[in-house]
């Protein structure tokens, strides 16, 4: 079964028969294909008997969301393989497990997570996750450390960047967070009722110059191993565990890009409450809490970077007295502008979320929306000038008042 093709229900339960201890020949498997993602087919298997099950992801070589005619490179199915050990490696039971893969098939079998939930499922329904900031905040603070120049031996590093080399994955990310939005595309997709905000992204200069500087960084700045596209669809949940999963956008890139993908979806979130939760005092509530969530995944990243490079810092010269100050008010930077950028990209560009676009009432949709913007724009034109989270947190509570270049 090894030359590539996608597999059917029956090959997929077959393979994972033959391959893994879990099932025997009594086992009785069933399959059912539930990719609800953009790009990949993931299975889903499970024994009757014991309840055993696993996961089977395959990558198509196209991107599923348009159709064949969008190619993409099966290769990403080795780098999210090898991302996903590096990532248990680092942190273990952060990811799922890889139980076996198949290069040339494209796809990898893992743990089944299915006790948790995707958490902007779980955020839409209203649940409520104390510890997702501490977790996010070790996990992304181990991940990014381990795999950079201040961590790692120099030249294992640069053979790293090389194997992660993900060129497909980061042009679909150049073309649709960091161009498109701000050009006419056939393949923008917004709602007309939001025209006037579309044509203000094409035209607004200074918005421009911002997203063109940050463009640049993630073109050229191999600063760590990044997931790459760190969004709340891309974790699996539960009150006292958190998950990360679909790491096949990874590559060495800036670190404020896998910050600010979790800022920018809890943002996302925040601005859909009042298409979630009725009644004034219970909104603001949740405003309240998710705003905290997002203070919190700063501080908590901050604070475990920090500790880890005091403990560990292998890089002589990051010893200075002075530079890890400077480093992560860098980071923070970054990660407001990154943020933004992706806020901006979700409302107006070819891929949304659920937790906007699921909402019915078309007045607090469209509400929703704007607000999305705004905080994004404010992030993006001001990310150059923040100095501590309170500035970052002081710019998204303006721009959803309203307030924007009133400070
Ligand atoms: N390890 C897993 N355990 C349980 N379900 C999974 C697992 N990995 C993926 N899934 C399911 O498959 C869906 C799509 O997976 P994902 O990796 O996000 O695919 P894509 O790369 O196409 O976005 C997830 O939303 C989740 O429901
Ligand atoms: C053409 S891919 C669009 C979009 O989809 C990816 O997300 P996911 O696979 O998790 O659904 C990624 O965010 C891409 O930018």
């Amino acid at each position: 079964m090894s030359s590539y093709h996608p597999l059917t229900l029956d090959e997929a339960m077959q393979l994972s028969r033959t391959v893994l201890d879990l099932f025997d020949a009594n086992s009785e498997l069933t399959c059912q294909e539930i990719g609800d993602g953009n790009l990949n087919l993931v299975f889903h298997i499970t024994d009757t008997n014991s309840r055993n099950s696993v996961i089977v992801k395959q990558a198509l070589p196209y991107a599923k969301i348009v159709g064949e005619s969008w190619p993409l490179s099966l290769d990403r199915a080795r780098i999210e393989r090898e991302i996903l050990q590096e990532e248990y490696r680092i942190c273990p039971g952060s990811v799922p497990q890889v139980y076996y893969y198949d290069d040339e098939l494209a796809l990898t079998i893992m743990e089944d997570l299915s006790d948790h939930v995707i958490m902007r499922k779980g955020l839409i329904e209203g649940n409520h996750y104390p510890l997702f900031s501490k977790h996010i905040g070790e996990f992304m603070a181990r991940t990014l450390f381990y795999t950079s120049d201040l961590a790692m031996d120099q030249s294992l590093k640069k053979e790293k960047v090389k194997k992660f080399v993900n060129p497909d994955q980061c042009k679909i990310t150049e073309d649709l967070i960091f161009e498109e939005p701000y050009r006419f595309s056939e393949r923008n997709n917004y709602s007309p009722s939001i025209e006037d905000e579309a044509e203000a992204l094409r035209t607004d200069h200074e918005l421009h110059l911002e997203i063109a500087i940050l463009r640049e960084k993630f073109l050229t700045q191999a600063q760590a191993l990044l997931h790459g596209d760190l969004h709340t669809g891309s974790i699996f949940i539960t009150p006292e565990s958190t998950k990360v999963i679909d790491p096949e956008f990874a590559y060495y890139g800036p670190i404020g890009f896998d910050i600010g993908a979790i800022l920018a979806n809890l943002l996302l979130h925040y601005v859909s409450v009042p298409g979630w939760v009725r009644g004034e005092a219970a909104v603001s509530a949740r405003e309240e809490e998710l705003l905290l969530m997002v203070q919190n995944v700063w501080t908590e990243f901050e604070r475990s970077f920090c500790e880890l490079w005091d403990q560990d810092v292998q890089d002589y010269m990051a010893r200075t007295k002075g530079y890890q100050e400077f480093y992560v008010a860098k980071l923070l930077q970054d990660s407001a502008g990154y943020a933004g950028s992706k806020m901006i990209r979700r409302i107006v560009g070819l891929a949304h979320v659920a937790d906007i676009d699921t909402i019915n009432d078309e007045t607090i949709r469209e509400q929703a929306e704007r607000k999305a913007l705004s905080i994004g724009k404010n992030l993006v034109k001001n990310h150059r000038k923040i100095t501590s989270i309170t500035d970052f947190m002081n710019l998204v509570i303006d721009a959803s008042k309203g307030k924007v270049g009133q400070r």
